[in-house]
């Protein structure tokens, strides 16, 4: 072993550090590309695996074990970890710091994009991803239901975006998705410098519990209306369905439906009436989107579904 090599590891050994750290430590060069910033510092690490509540029944899933700090801590508490990764080089240095140990035999790892794959079935979700990929991962995982709860590392203005309320600066659609199917509890700050090598911006873990019973909505006609109502976020509901664009695709969509149901086709005119009596009966002509909760959204959708008006075709 190289005079250096054999030098660095004493100095790891003395502040406590396994043989297997230093050999991750020594062979990879982290790739920006793949988001790579590992999580040093241990108290992070223990707060994450702290607020996930692991049973020694629970299967976790972990999204990006890299050279495997949250894993081996994952692996101490849970029945299974079944680990996404993308780089091969990453899988290879999570095989050398588990194999010969009792934790090899309940690591199961995918290697993968965990966007492009399937989710296997899990009960608790753990994650420190890179950050490019999070808002399609938190669909995927709102989407696919079935688990306990989720313990996920994100950039700390996104993090503050899905669990903003109504009425903070940063509520947006990504919060008003997010908290229709799930709810969203801050955990910790983390700062750049927990990580090696450091990323340009902080951290922030968020716990996300999905609901139960999630709601029984059809999502495409509540994504279509966040959608329209979003990105006018500051202005009057009255204001925004007055505006030709949205008339004229609600229109379009309205004489779809009027036809299948056999009502008289209908002109922009009658669904213009009908918008404004719906906007007066739920007192929102002066309500904008900042400042809507979910339940709000939820009574404007199911009066316009209930009077044929849609957002989807
Ligand atoms: C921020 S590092 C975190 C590493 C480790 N979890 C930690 O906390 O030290 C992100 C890890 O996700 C992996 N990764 C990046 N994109 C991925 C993807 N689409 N699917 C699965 N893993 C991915 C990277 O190779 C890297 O190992």
């Amino acid at each position: 072993m190289p005079k250096v090599k054999r030098e660095r590891q004493g100095a790891a050994q003395r502040k406590g550090q396994s043989s297997t750290q230093q050999a991750v430590r020594q062979s990879i060069t982290f790739n920006k590309d793949f988001g790579q910033h590992i999580l040093r510092n241990p108290m992070v690490v223990q707060s994450i695996v702290d607020k996930a509540a692991i049973k020694s029944s629970d299967v976790v899933m972990e999204i990006g074990p890299g050279t495997g700090n949250l894993t081996a801590k994952l692996l101490e508490k849970a029945k299974k970890v079944i680990a996404f990764e993308i780089d091969p080089r990453m899988v290879a240095e999570l095989r050398k710091r588990f194999m010969g140990t009792p934790y090899m035999s309940k690591l199961e790892i995918i290697v993968g994009d965990c966007i492009k794959s399937e989710f296997p079935d899990f009960d608790v979700c753990v994650a420190n991803m890179p950050y490019q990929i999070s808002s399609p991962f938190v669909f995927k995982l709102l989407l696919h239901r079935k688990f306990r709860c989720a313990v996920l590392m994100f950039q700390k203005e996104f993090a503050e975006r899905l669990y903003a309320k109504p009425g903070d600066k940063l509520y947006c659609r990504l919060s008003a998705n997010t908290q229709l199917m799930a709810r969203v509890a801050h955990v910790l700050k983390v700062g750049k410098n927990n990580f090696k090598p450091p990323p340009k911006v902080d951290s922030s873990v968020v716990r996300i519990e999905p609901m139960n019973p999630m709601p029984k909505i059809n999502f495409v006609e509540w994504d279509g209306l966040t959608r329209i109502l979003f990105t006018r976020k500051n202005k009057t509901l009255s204001a925004i369905f007055k505006s030709k664009t949205v008339i004229e695709l609600l229109s379009k969509n309205y004489q779809i439906y009027c036809s299948l149901n056999e009502i008289m086709v209908a002109d922009d005119f009658d669904i213009k009436a009908k918008i404004d009596e719906i906007l007066t009966e739920c007192a929102f002509n002066e309500t904008r989107a900042r400042t809507m909760s979910i339940d709000q959204f939820l009574k404007l959708l199911e009066r316009f579904n209930a009077n044929k008006i849609h957002f989807s075709s």
